[in-house]
């Protein structure tokens, strides 16, 4: 049984001090100093996950690990933000070593892989849940925020949609094929952080899809006003999604299903031939579903299908009412 303190030491300092990370003092201290770039804004943001809830409580370490991390990144993507710190919480049942192992694994490798450095946290005893803060950075007038959509915008997404809902319905389903991509997309979601830096500047709003792509819109309208039209046939569907969910599932899997952390941009259409370019740089296909409209609501997709992720709809995890 370790004390907190040795899993501290063991599981998440960072090996080698790094000059260039701008932590004056990270993990250790009453709170990490951190020296932002001057004229830079510092883009903030925290997300939770919890066992259960986020991911299966038989989900691999590693994968709980990058996938807490990486939800959140994904905010300062859709912010166009530079990621350059983090502060994790964990609250966890047991200290056991294999399972802390292959979490701070999960979770380093990918503060390796995108330049952000993990600066502090804390640990507690309790059911496994991770709050992730992450810090970055952003030239003021570069943020995207939710409000700047404008009537005739383009709707874009990157990547494709779906894989976060048909990767929990495979792994429901039993499947364990680390390489399955549907099985990836959901448990290790890649933060688009390039991207997000790539179109900061074109794009006049963004938000990343955490609920589903209607949901995730919806706070784009609320914000910027107006409504916006749809055309579901364009919808960027993840690989092997139609094969797992049929031709219907897997729209509606695209459209409400969540956990696909691509970026949802509005930009005009004058735009969109550089926002492709710089996208095609990094591998990553932009997608256009749609347009922003003056009239508010959601035209293109029947009501029905307007749905998305909402904790608080239906019974609690584990919950009999
Ligand atoms: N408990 C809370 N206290 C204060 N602000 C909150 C709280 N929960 C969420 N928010 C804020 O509400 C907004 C929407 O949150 P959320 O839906 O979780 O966004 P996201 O999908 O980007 O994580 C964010 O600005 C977030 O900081
Ligand atoms: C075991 C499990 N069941 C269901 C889901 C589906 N799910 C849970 S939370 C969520 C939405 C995203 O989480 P949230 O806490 O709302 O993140 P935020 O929007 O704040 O980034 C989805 C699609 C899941 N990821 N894992
Ligand atoms: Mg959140």
């Amino acid at each position: 049984m370790h004390s907190e303190f040795d899993l501290i030491a063991r599981y998440f300092t960072p090996a080698t001090p790094d000059p260039e990370s701008g932590v004056v003092m990270g993990v250790g201290d009453d709170c990490a100093l951190l020296a932002p770039t001057p004229g830079r804004r510092l883009a903030v943001s925290v997300d939770t996950s919890v066992c259960g809830v986020h991911f299966p409580p038989d989900a691999p370490p590693e994968a709980v690990g990058h996938r807490a991390l990486a939800v959140s990144l994904s905010d300062l993507a859709a912010m166009g933000a530079r990621a350059r710190w983090c502060f994790m919480s964990l609250s966890l049942d047991e200290s056991e070593d294999a399972w802390l192992e292959g979490f701070s694994r999960g979770f380093l490798t990918l503060c390796e892989a995108t330049g952000t450095r993990l600066a502090g946290g804390d640990i507690t005893r309790g059911e496994l849940a991770i709050g992730v803060t992450v810090m970055g950075e952003v030239a003021p007038e570069a943020a995207m925020t939710r409000g700047g959509g404008r009537p005739g915008d383009l709707v874009a997404v990157t990547g494709a949609l779906g894989g976060g809902a048909g990767g929990l319905a495979a792994w429901q389903a039993g499947e364990r094929d680390p390489v399955h991509p549907l099985l990836q997309r959901y448990l290790t979601p890649r933060p688009r952080l390039a991207a997000g830096e790539a179109l900061a500047g074109l794009a006049t709003a963004a938000v990343d899809i955490s609920d589903g792509l209607l949901a995730d819109l919806g706070h784009i309208l609320e914000h910027s006003g107006g409504g916006a039209h749809l055309e579901p046939e364009t919808l960027p569907l993840a690989e092997g999604l139609v094969a797992a969910l049929g031709e219907e599932g897997a729209r509606q899997a695209a459209l409400t299903g969540g956990d696909d952390y691509e970026l949802l941009v509005c930009l005009p259409a004058e735009e969109l031939d550089e926002a492709r370019r710089r996208l095609a740089a990094l591998e990553l296909p932009l997608t256009v579903v749609g347009r922003l409209t003056r009239a508010p609501g959601v035209s293109g997709v029947p009501a029905a299908q307007r749905t998305g992720w909402q904790h608080f709809r239906g019974a609690p995890p584990g919950g009999t009412s």
